[in-house]
């Protein structure tokens, strides 16, 4: 079995948390953005929250927040790690983490190798730098699509910690990890049975194929 790092996204009840940690999955990622399928109210974040303390790490995933709202989520879910999936500039990120003092994972939306070289310019900001599908120009939603971009334009990446996401599932992980080389991946359509609707089965698959 490999030591491949898996963060499960957009977990919204607590029957699909217990299957990410049962799983045996290392984050379990929790979605505060209105216009998501997977958005939890700060009274659910909370609960998961307490379900999941010491268990699994917990990440709270927000798009362009403001520092109330931040206050909010952090109060409410406890979590280890921040991922900011919007247009955060390396200053912002920077000043996140030292307003919680925890990790940030900043998502970087890619199309071309182009976008994995300016992810660069937020190596000393963020923690983990996450590989993620760019969105399309206008989307209401910028993460969770399920679409996959070119892997091979990491190539030029330009080092620390990242993670591979953006339309992975159980069939094409493995492939994934071979061509990427990839240290973690993140998904979150890829086990669903429809949009925001996470499913157990697809959750241990996904796992089991990644550490394969
Ligand atoms: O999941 C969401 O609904 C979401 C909403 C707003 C911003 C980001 C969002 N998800 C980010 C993630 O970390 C997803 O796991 C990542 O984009 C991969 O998604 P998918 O391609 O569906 O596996």
């Amino acid at each position: 079995m490999s030591d491949i790092r898996i963060k499960i996204c957009g977990l919204s009840t607590l029957p699909t948390l217990e299957a990410t940690i049962a799983a045996g999955a290392d984050m379990a990622g929790f979605v505060f953005f209105a216009k998501s399928p997977r958005h939890i109210s700060l009274e659910t974040a909370r609960a998961l929250g307490r379900a999941a303390q010491g268990r699994i790490r917990k990440v709270a995933l927000s798009v362009d927040a403001s520092n109330a709202d931040l206050d909010a989520m952090v109060d409410a879910l406890a979590p280890d790690l921040l991922q900011l999936h919007g247009r955060e500039t390396p200053e912002r990120v920077g000043a996140v983490k030292a307003r919680f003092g925890l990790p940030v994972i900043k998502a970087i939306g890619v199309a071309t190798a182009a976008d994995v070289a300016a992810a660069a310019a937020y190596l000393g900001a963020a923690d983990i730098l996450l590989f993620d599908a760019k969105p399309a120009p206008g989307a209401a939603v910028p993460g969770g699509a399920g679409l996959a971009f070119d892997w091979t334009a990491l190539r030029g990446h330009a080092g620390g910690e990242w993670m591979l996401s953006g339309g992975l599932d159980p069939d094409n992980v493995a492939e994934a990890l071979a061509l990427t080389q990839a240290p973690a991946v993140d998904v979150s359509s890829g086990v669903e049975s429809a949009r925001g609707v996470k499913d157990e089965a697809k959750i241990a698959a996904f796992v089991a194929a990644a550490r394969r």
